[in-house]
């Protein structure tokens, strides 16, 4: 028809153009085009986790100092353990998904270091050392296969391990540098993590400390532990602008060689530690903590306890009611 206007394709944005009005954490909550996950806190109620089945070439170890490890593990007792700590999750009423390449680096196993989650999905890590480097390529795919949405691969000259990261409140991420994060690392995930609305303090790690995560572990919201063999005046500072009290452990021994303080919450004021440390155990005991413990002799061996071996994939939010208990 003369005059008529050519109808435009809707590749052009004529009919049939069906534009997006959600936004991705909209997407992320309605569960169809991702998996649901996200995580804004240490302590609220403890979803589903990542873990790492032990690889074969834990086995083949000739020096352990050249993969970043305290002993060579025995990888059948290992394997038990990572079977008991799969099934104490999962008996909680956490669901696993396990990272299973039988040809992985032995580090694999510290799931934690790998990403972080973020409220929209994960940021993955840019390992320090050369040992781990090529497990920044493996996670990625393991998320992708998941469903998981990646927001932020560290890049560039930014170094970045996933247990560095703390949420010290809804909107408040605490970055430990050091040996395995560094300022640029630090400012990429500042920038993902504003672009969401939550916030980045950044501290120094004192010399000795491997991670935040081995300084500092959280038993509520407002009740964090904290390593008092590796104080740090920026680090408590951080925490108590945020109202945030401390319990100071001090049993040296347990800390490090039992690794005691390296759990994970499954929820507000209930814990998954390392066996023993006793008295350490007894302390947050005191502070009303049920403290649940499992034997990972074999991951203390390659220089990690529970905290670091397990990847949070998704915790619900600290409820509102909670943050005010502590
Ligand atoms: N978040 C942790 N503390 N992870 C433990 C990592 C241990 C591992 N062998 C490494 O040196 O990288």
């Amino acid at each position: 028809m003369p005059g008529a206007e050519p109808r435009l394709p809707a590749t052009l944005g004529g009919e049939g153009w069906l534009g997006r009005t959600a936004s991705h954490g909209e997407d992320l909550a309605a569960g169809q085009l991702w998996r649901a996950c996200g995580n804004r806190s240490e302590t609220g109620r403890l979803r589903r986790v990542a873990l790492a089945r032990p690889p074969a070439s834990l086995a083949a170890i000739a020096d352990p100092q050249v993969q970043l490890l305290l002993r060579c593990p025995d990888l059948q007792r290992l394997q038990a353990q990572f079977f008991a700590l799969k099934q104490y999750f999962e008996s909680a009423g956490v669901a696993v998904d396990v990272l299973d390449d039988a040809a992985a680096p032995p580090n694999i196993l510290f799931m934690r270091d790998l990403f972080f989650m973020t409220p929209e999905g994960a940021i993955v890590a840019r390992p320090a050392s050369r040992q781990r480097a090529g497990e920044a390529r493996l996670v990625s795919r393991f998320l992708a296969d998941l469903g998981i949405p990646i927001l932020l691969t560290v890049h560039a000259d930014g170094l970045f391990e996933g247990a560095d990261a703390l949420w010290i409140a809804p909107d408040h991420v605490l970055i430990g540098i050091g040996r395995r994060s560094n300022a640029s690392g630090a400012a990429q995930v500042s920038e993902t993590l504003a672009r969401i609305g939550v916030k980045c303090s950044l501290v120094d790690l004192p010399p000795g400390v491997q991670h935040l995560l081995g300084s500092v572990n959280f038993l509520s919201p407002g009740k964090a532990v904290y390593n008092g063999a590796a104080r740090s005046p920026a680090i408590e500072a951080a925490l108590s602008a945020q109202g945030i009290a401390c319990v100071i452990c001090t049993e040296r021994e347990e800390i490090e060689r039992d690794r005691v303080l390296n759990f994970v919450a499954i929820d507000a004021g209930h814990v998954i530690a390392p066996a023993g440390g006793a008295r350490t155990r007894a302390q947050l005991q005191r502070e009303s903590v049920r403290v649940d413990s499992l034997d990972v002799s074999e991951y203390l061996a390659c220089a990690g306890g529970i905290g670091c071996s397990v990847g949070i994939l998704a915790r619900d939010p600290p409820a509102v009611a909670e943050a005010a208990v502590d």
